[in-house]
């Protein structure tokens, strides 16, 4: 009998920490569709509680928030071609206020827990794009009652997407400003709100499981994409969204890429926020999906 087979480790899933927030979404679509879902054991967690998990070895690969992997890439390395950002607003991660953005010097904005980079890039806009000195305080994750207490305040995932669309429908609630639609007037660039990061060690020591999850991400982004309208309208059956909402924040706001741009977009982050800039803008990522010279 082959006991020892049961308990092999290196015979397990790769473990792989999502956000469980609508942003995460088209990849379980692609990863149920193409079967690679199969493959991997998904874990849900908040994005900082991933990234200290991945960094505690109790994950094999996480969506961890991009100023984690900053401050870990010595430990992480990115997968190349995927993360969770977008090219003008995302409408994900916002800043809602009672008042205009040059108005909030001194005033208390409330910060949302668990989000560590929305976080960081509301501070960095109103410093260093409107030279505003705010009081920053912890804050809620829900929507309606965030302002409470604050002047504004600081929201990201599904009550971020929520306080920009009841924001459309209702102009004379507070005001609403897209934290990465702010970013790319500001820089030209692409921001990078969550990067695929793998532990250095789990990718040297099971470097062909952690290649087939990233091919298996790859390929459930792609159709995602490809099937975006049918997506939007299955999941719209249990979201608080309409189908055209989750369209445009599937298909558009939302962009998994993670090329040169993005790249540099994460790079200007790293530099406006003082840390270093990671290798991978050196070219070291995990080695690319598909190409098993590498990885065998
Ligand atoms: C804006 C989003 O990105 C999230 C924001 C993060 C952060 O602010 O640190 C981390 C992970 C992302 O999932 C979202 O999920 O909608």
């Amino acid at each position: 009998m082959e006991i020892g087979h049961y308990a092999d480790r290196e015979r397990r899933r790769p473990r792989l920490g999502h956000t469980g927030f609508l942003d995460c979404v088209p990849l379980f679509w692609g990863l149920a569709r193409t079967a690679a879902l199969l493959d991997v054991d998904l874990v849900a967690d908040t994005p900082d509680r991933l990234a200290r998990r991945l960094l505690a070895g109790d994950l094999d690969i996480a969506a961890v928030p991009a100023v984690t992997y900053l401050r870990h890439s010595e430990e992480l390395l990115a997968l190349p071609g995927i993360a969770s950002g977008s090219d003008g607003p995302m409408m994900s991660s916002v800043l809602v206020s009672n008042v205009g953005l040059d108005e909030l010097r001194g005033a208390t904005v409330a910060l949302a827990p668990a989000g560590p980079t929305s976080r960081r890039l509301a501070q960095l806009l109103l410093e260093e794009r409107y030279g505003v000195v705010s009081r920053y305080v912890p804050g809620s994750r829900d929507p309606v009652s965030v302002l409470r207490g604050a002047d504004a305040a600081v929201l990201f995932g599904d009550a971020a997407l929520h306080a920009a669309v009841s924001r459309g429908r209702t102009p004379a609630g507070p005001r609403v400003y897209d934290l990465a639609g702010l970013w790319r007037e500001w820089t030209g660039l692409p921001f990078v709100f969550a990067v695929w990061a793998v532990r250095r060690e789990v990718a040297r020591r099971r470097p062909v499981a952690v290649a087939a999850a990233h091919r298996g991400l790859l390929a459930a982004r792609d159709l995602a994409r490809a099937e975006n309208a049918e997506l939007a309208a299955r999941t719209a059956r249990w979201e608080p969204f309409d189908v055209p909402t989750l369209e445009s924040y599937f298909g558009h706001a939302l962009d998994y890429s993670f090329g040169a741009r993005q790249v540099a977009g994460l790079a200007e982050f790293a530099r406006l926020t003082g840390h270093g800039v990671p290798a991978l803008v050196s070219g070291e990522w995990f080695p690319v999906a598909g190409d098993e010279s590498t990885v065998a």
